[in-house]
């Protein structure tokens, strides 16, 4: 079967894979809206393309934090990969080490950083930190992942509780026995198990985390800090003013709140509020190469797929992946020529029709 588009994957993983894993990775929260409209909002939005400017040779590359990546598109963190692969995250690793960009590993990865780093060892990659209430289990997890290599450290905060699944809670979802959270296998006490979500023990994410925990976590690393899971030009400012490295503009895929805005409209205000003083990244509905066009014409600095990577995962392990991610690559380059672009740098908010924003 020839893949030609993203969709394409997403049809195959919703076919081969089993209803339950199905339903967790397109899961939204409640109603669906905000995940739904992540996608919805990219059509709302026409560009203004240029005509005569020699496209003849085009360029994607980017960086991201000082390193170079070969386009503005990277994977995202999402949790459990080895539900669709057996290789799981070393598969995805491997993958965005081919295609030379940047795989975020999830807090909650089915195989362990350090078979990750092994797996990939010349990748580039950032760790995804959920902060617990025991922050001895965070500290050593940013320890680890400092001393094999990853090159920053992105801070999410959109889930002090986890959204309002339906289908996870009607097909009573969790983690089979055969896989584990593996960066934290054994770290549990059995006295520590209780209620569970997810097969993991609930209660362990810290709900209180604020402010103050962004100097914590700088009082203990010298990784580069990027926040995830901001949707306000208020938060923004703040995160700026705490000193950080990035932001990506998320809705954690609405998983999370339904009914906040999708991720590509809040984008605008926050780049304006920024105004440059460090990377904006986003993630949430990214499908087809017109959108990363859109998302860096709106100021977005490079973006980052969830399901679309788990999808070419269920399809074919690294190299449902690295298709995945290469027919992106080829959509950005396409879109890029046919409204005018030789390279990133040439992207900007004149290539966006406000009038019908
Ligand atoms: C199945 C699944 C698991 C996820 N797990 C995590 C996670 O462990 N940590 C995290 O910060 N975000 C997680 N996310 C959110 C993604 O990082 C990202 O924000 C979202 O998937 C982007 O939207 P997209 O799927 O439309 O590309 C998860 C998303 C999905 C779909
Ligand atoms: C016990 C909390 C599990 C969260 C799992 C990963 C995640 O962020 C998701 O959206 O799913």
């Amino acid at each position: 079967m020839a893949m030609v588009c993203l969709t394409d994957f997403e049809e195959y993983a919703k076919e081969h894979l089993s209803k339950a894993t199905w339903d967790y990775y397109a899961a939204g929260a409640d109603e669906c809206c905000t995940r739904d409209d992540n996608l919805l909002a990219y059509k709302r939005i026409r560009l203004r393309p240029r005509i005569l400017r020699d496209v003849s040779v085009s360029d994607t590359r980017t960086t991201v934090q000082g390193t170079e990546i070969s386009f503005p598109v990277g994977i995202a963190p999402t949790a459990f990969h080895c539900l669709a692969w057996h290789e799981g995250e070393m598969a995805t690793a491997r993958a965005t080490e081919a295609l030379n960009t940047c795989y975020i590993t999830s807090t909650y990865s089915t195989c362990s950083v350090e078979e990750i780093v092994a797996a990939a060892p010349n990748g580039y990659r950032w760790f995804q930190l959920y902060v617990y209430r025991d922050r001895k289990l965070s500290e050593h997890i940013v320890h680890r992942v400092e001393a094999l290599g990853y090159k920053a450290l992105v801070l999410t905060v959109d889930v002090p509780y986890t959204g309002k699944r339906r289908n996870d809670i009607r097909n009573q979802f969790k983690l089979p026995p055969h896989l584990k959270v593996k960066n934290f296998d054994g770290v549990f006490q059995p006295e520590a198990a209780g209620p569970e979500e997810y097969g993991i023990p609930a209660n362990t994410l810290d709900p209180s985390i604020s402010w103050k925990d962004v100097y914590w976590l700088q009082s203990i690393t010298r990784l580069p800090i990027i926040i995830k899971g901001i949707l306000t030009k208020e938060d923004a400012e703040l995160a700026v003013e705490h000193g950080v490295q990035g932001i990506i503009v998320s809705n954690h895929g609405g998983r999370q709140l339904d009914g906040g805005p999708a991720s590509i409209d809040a984008l605008s205000e926050i780049v304006d509020t920024v105004q440059g003083r460090i990377e904006i990244y986003l993630d949430g509905g990214i499908r087809t190469g017109s959108d990363v066009l859109k998302a860096l014409a709106l100021g977005a600095k490079c973006v980052f797929i969830g399901r679309p990577a788990v999808w070419g995962l269920a399809y074919k392990g690294e190299e449902g992946v690295r298709e995945v991610l290469q027919i992106l690559n080829d959509e950005f380059r396409l879109s890029m020529a046919l409204s005018g672009c030789r390279n990133v740098a040439e992207i900007n908010r004149n290539l966006i029709q406000f009038s019908k924003l």
